[in-house]
């Protein structure tokens, strides 16, 4: 397992360096999102290390984000760039209905690893500009989310978003807003387990023998009534994010918040970040 570099606790001098592997399906927009938060943050572009990689200053961390290519045969290589990382951004097609399931399979497949699991994650459901798109709430749902980084103890949020927008840019974006999440979340993340002791099989047994686990999602994953009691954090209107076609509509499946609805994209989706290891 290659060797986790350690990030620097916030009240260190000097960036703290964070790896992020930007995974998911082939198609998803892994690349386009990549562009578009280099695109947000010009000024803080750094040179680049190796091809397929982007570096870039955000607040006080020096990120390395890198692009994995999505296709099927391409996936088992994810896992060797698993041990390096602080956190992973999974990007998803919200609007590609027909790979819903196979979107699924592979995230839990990504979470279950245990060079990932207590990993944060930041979900990005891209696309929301199609009209097809679901929304987070009912990503959610399809994903089985809540199970999935309920069982692999992975701190996650999901965060709506477009990638192939116009040039506006702005530190509001929701992907952008989403990534400070992640940096904030990784360096608190728990070291991967050691190899010689995996974590145990995901499930209720599992869930048995860490009862801090249902802490890590439950009530905080989407601010609809569905999934939480009270009202979390939201995203600021960003109506520039989205399509003039996503005006107000009627609330689908019980989630009253839609894209839109308030002038902005649904609220984000956060639980706290996990506590250091040891607590
Ligand atoms: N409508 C729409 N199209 C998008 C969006 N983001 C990306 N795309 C398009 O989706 C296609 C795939 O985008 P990429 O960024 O190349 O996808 P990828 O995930 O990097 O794909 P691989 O590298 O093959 O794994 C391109 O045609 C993009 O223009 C979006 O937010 N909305
Ligand atoms: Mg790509």
């Amino acid at each position: 397992m290659a060797a986790m570099r350690r990030v620097p606790c916030l009240g260190a001098p000097g960036p703290a360096v964070v790896t992020l592997l930007v995974v998911g399906l082939d198609n998803a927009g892994k690349t386009s999102v990549i562009l578009d938060i280099e695109r947000a943050l010009a000024s803080e572009v750094l040179p680049v290390a190796q091809p397929g990689q982007t570096r870039l200053r955000v607040d006080r961390f020096e990120v390395t984000l890198v692009d994995l290519p999505g296709g099927q045969r391409s996936r088992s290589a994810w896992r060797s760039h698993y041990g390096a990382a602080h956190g992973l951004l999974f990007v998803l097609d919200s609007s590609d209905l027909a790979r819903m399931e196979e979107a699924r399979k592979v995230l839990s497949r990504v979470l279950s690893h245990p060079d990932v699991s207590g990993k944060p994650i930041l979900l990005l459901a891209n696309k929301q500009d199609a009209p097809a798109a679901l929304l987070p709430c009912e990503l959610i749902e399809r994903l089985s989310l809540e199970r999935l980084v309920n069982e692999n103890r992975s701190p996650c949020r999901i965060e709506p978003c477009a990638a192939r927008r116009g040039p506006a840019a702005g530190p509001a974006r929701p992907a952008l807003q989403g990534l400070r999440w992640l940096l904030r979340a990784a360096p608190a993340a728990p070291a991967p387990p050691p190899a010689a002791a995996p974590p145990p099989a995901p499930g209720p047994r599992a869930a048995r023998g860490r009862p801090a686990a249902r802490r890590w999602v439950r009530g905080s994953l989407c601010a609809c009534p569905r999934h939480s009691a009270a009202p979390l954090r939201s995203s600021p209107p960003s109506p520039a994010a989205l399509s003039p076609r996503q005006g107000p509509a009627a609330p689908r499946r019980g989630c009253p918040r839609r894209r839109g609805e308030d002038g902005g994209v649904p609220a984000a989706a956060a639980h706290p970040p996990p506590p250091p290891p040891g607590e």
